[in-house]
């Protein structure tokens, strides 16, 4: 038996229809947890933190999640920790809280594909999986997950990759690595998780990183303009491999010797990053001076990149995000 905190932010899990007919974040954790069965002797405390649509989230917003979720487990009568939020960005919120982590229980993120006044809402049926998923010992030592729709996912590598499905979640380079199935937990895999970096700070809400992807005839005009701008970090999401374009090659360069940090990543779903190509491959980017990202969809790498960059100079930045 263990007592789970469920900290609510919003997203559809908690929206109601409008009458404009637009669903709009409105119920309180405490709404959310009122029509759940938590099971097995659980206690369940809710705890209304936010109630935005994920889009709305920023920078602040995230370390305001980070802080609660810390605050939470300075308390020793919890066991696990439960966020309901919005689906859109889960993995961003997911990977942030993975980034600094150092505690055995475990943080679960889930959500609703389906609002709670809607056919087939799916929030209960999700609320209560997690629950059991944080309440689970087995769950100790795996970081944060997120589980829906009855698979659990380790935070990194975890993306969005269906707008409308009951599971939009895959991950990048494996499966779920657990499942429950009648309410029984098994998991199949242990995530590999580097060292805890430092908690994000007043300094981290402001710290723009933005990310550009690459297509057909992209130009780097934008790359250049965010460099005018002296906008810290970038992130790229190439084609294939992490491949960019001999133009955006030549931008890259420049933006590096400006003291702009660059991260290659893909807009591919699955797969690594590799340095196949030359003439504008990726390749030829990291001789620029990019740095390649491993192990993240480009939505994780530019949390990461933002926390490192919120911390330590960009010199140490990019030789941490190489190392990572
Ligand atoms: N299913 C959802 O939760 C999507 C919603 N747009 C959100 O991220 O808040």
């Amino acid at each position: 038996m263990a007592h789970i905190v469920v900290l609510g932010t919003g997203g559809t899990i908690s929206s109601r229809t409008g009458t404009d007919g637009a669903a709009v974040a409105s119920d309180s954790a405490e709404v959310l947890v009122g029509a759940v069965e938590a099971g097995r002797g659980h206690t369940v405390e809710p705890v209304d933190l936010l109630r935005v649509n994920s889009f709305n989230l920023d920078l602040a917003d995230l370390r305001t999640i980070a802080d609660a979720v810390r605050d939470q487990l300075a308390r020793k009568d919890v066991g696990g920790v439960v966020i309901t939020h919005g689906t859109d960005t889960i993995e961003e919120t997911a990977v942030l809280l993975d980034l600094v982590h150092d505690d055995d229980r475990p943080v679960v993120l889930t959500g609703a594909q389906i609002a709670p006044d809607q056919d087939g809402a799916d929030g209960g049926r999700n609320l209560g999986q997690a629950i059991t998923v944080a309440a689970a010992p087995e769950s100790r030592g795996l970081g944060v997950l997120v589980s829906f729709a009855g698979e659990v996912f380790a935070a990194r590598g975890v993306r969005k990759l269906h707008t409308l499905r009951p599971q939009p979640y895959v991950a990048q380079d494996a499966g779920p690595i657990g499942r429950l199935v009648q309410g029984e937990l098994r998991y199949a895999a242990r995530p590999v998780r580097p060292a805890p970096l430092p908690r994000p700070t007043a300094r981290f809400d402001q710290t723009r990183v933005e990310t550009l992807v690459l297509y057909p005839g992209a130009r780097p005009d934008l790359l250049n303009e965010l460099v005018r701008q002296g906008v810290p970090g970038v992130v790229l999401a190439g084609t294939g491999a992490g491949n960019l374009n001999r133009p955006y090659v030549e931008a890259v360069r420049a933006a590096v010797s400006a003291g702009t940090v660059v991260a290659l990543s893909t807009r591919v779903p699955h797969g690594p990053i590799a340095p196949l190509y030359g003439c504008g491959g990726g390749a030829d980017a990291l001789r620029a001076g990019a740095v390649a990202v491993r192990g993240l969809p480009y939505t994780q790498a530019r949390m990461l990149l933002a926390l490192l960059l919120s911390h330590f100079p960009p010199a140490e930045a990019a030789a941490r995000l190489q190392r990572f």
